[in-house]
């Protein structure tokens, strides 16, 4: 069966700290493609790897990856709150695959997951519940990271296991590319914060608005260029965009985390939900990019991409 791919920037900072109009309608005309795109597909099943910002997955259990054959979203910055269309099913058969070969992602039946999964679902499907999915938690923010090379064989598996579920499978990544939004480190962070980087579920109204409210300053004062968090980096967001395009994945496995910082910020290590989305495809043989969008937008806080990809096999067949 086809399979195709769908990978794009999220920010909870759209619609609420916008950028120039022209810049708006240039995403609007990159998503409305995009969802074209996955219509025309018509995916049976939606496998979406995205990252949790500390609002579903915490330091008091902390795995690399999380199958999810269960999820329930929270919710966070008004996005749609309660469970996923998961296909339980699928994601155990995936569950199996990875774990066979030798990748110990964790598993969950109630896998809980923000803004990093709902935004995509809801920007390219309607909702969180539009198709049924199976949930990939990768994680980009919460340090001590492996390296980038294993998100690679995860995302391969992945596309293998998927190649045998005979649906159509659209592989989304979401997250990224450069950006260094204000999300706490925990080896620099008061014991209070630590103790929400801990087990922080389940905040009260008060302490998950002002937190949002954080983040939107910090976009306002990083597009009025009064910031002090690190500078997008088009440059090395093309370059990204480049290699994900000529199928050259393996070019990634010697990048370090630190480089990733220096280069494109903290949060850039949301991009190995990207590396995954398109090492999956890539299991699936040679694939084409068949649009790409790229803008930086400091209102956002984000390096903004949004790419769709089909497999040559794939491409006019339906
Ligand atoms: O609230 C948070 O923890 C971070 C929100 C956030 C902002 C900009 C770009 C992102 O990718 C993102 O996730
Ligand atoms: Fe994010």
């Amino acid at each position: 069966m086809p399979v195709a791919l769908c990978a794009m920037s999220h920010s909870p900072l759209m619609g609420r700290n916008d950028p120039d109009q022209e810049v708006i309608d240039a995403v609007d005309a990159a998503f409305d493609h995009a969802r074209r795109f996955i219509a025309d597909f018509a995916p049976d099943l939606i496998v979406i790897f995205a990252p949790d910002h500390y609002n579903g997955v915490f330091y008091d259990l902390l795995p690399p990856f999380c199958i999810g054959a269960g999820a329930q979203s929270v919710g966070d910055y008004g996005t749609e709150a309660g469970p996923l269309d998961v296909d339980r099913d699928a994601a155990r058969t995936i569950t199996r695959e990875v774990l066979d070969s030798g990748i110990d992602a964790a598993f969950s039946e109630r896998m809980h997951v923000d803004h990093g999964f709902a935004q995509a679902l809801q920007l390219l499907v309607g909702s969180i519940i539009a198709v049924p999915t199976v949930p990939i938690f990768i994680n980009s923010v919460a340090e001590p990271l492996g390296p980038v090379s294993r998100v690679r064989l995860l995302g391969e598996t992945v596309g293998r296991a998927a190649n045998k579920l005979d649906k159509r499978v659209l592989f989304v990544g979401s997250g990224g590319l450069s950006h260094d939004p204000p999300i706490p480190q925990f080896t620099s962070s008061p014991e209070q914060v630590r103790e929400r980087l801990i087990d922080g579920r389940n905040p009260s109204d008060a302490e998950r608005k002002a937190r949002e409210q954080r983040v939107i300053t910090a976009g306002r004062d990083f597009a009025a260029g009064t910031a002090t968090i690190q500078p997008l980096n088009p440059h090395w967001d093309q370059h990204l965009l480049e290699i994900l395009a000529s199928g050259e994945l393996e070019q990634i496995d010697t990048w370090t985390n630190d480089w990733f910082v220096e280069q494109a910020g903290h949060s850039s290590h949301e991009v190995r939900t990207w590396i995954a989305a398109y090492a999956a495809l890539h299991a699936n043989g040679p694939y084409q990019v068949t649009s790409s969008f790229y803008r930086a937008i400091p209102e956002w806080i984000a390096g903004f991409a949004i790419t769709t990809a089909l497999t040559l096999s794939s491409n006019h067949t339906k």
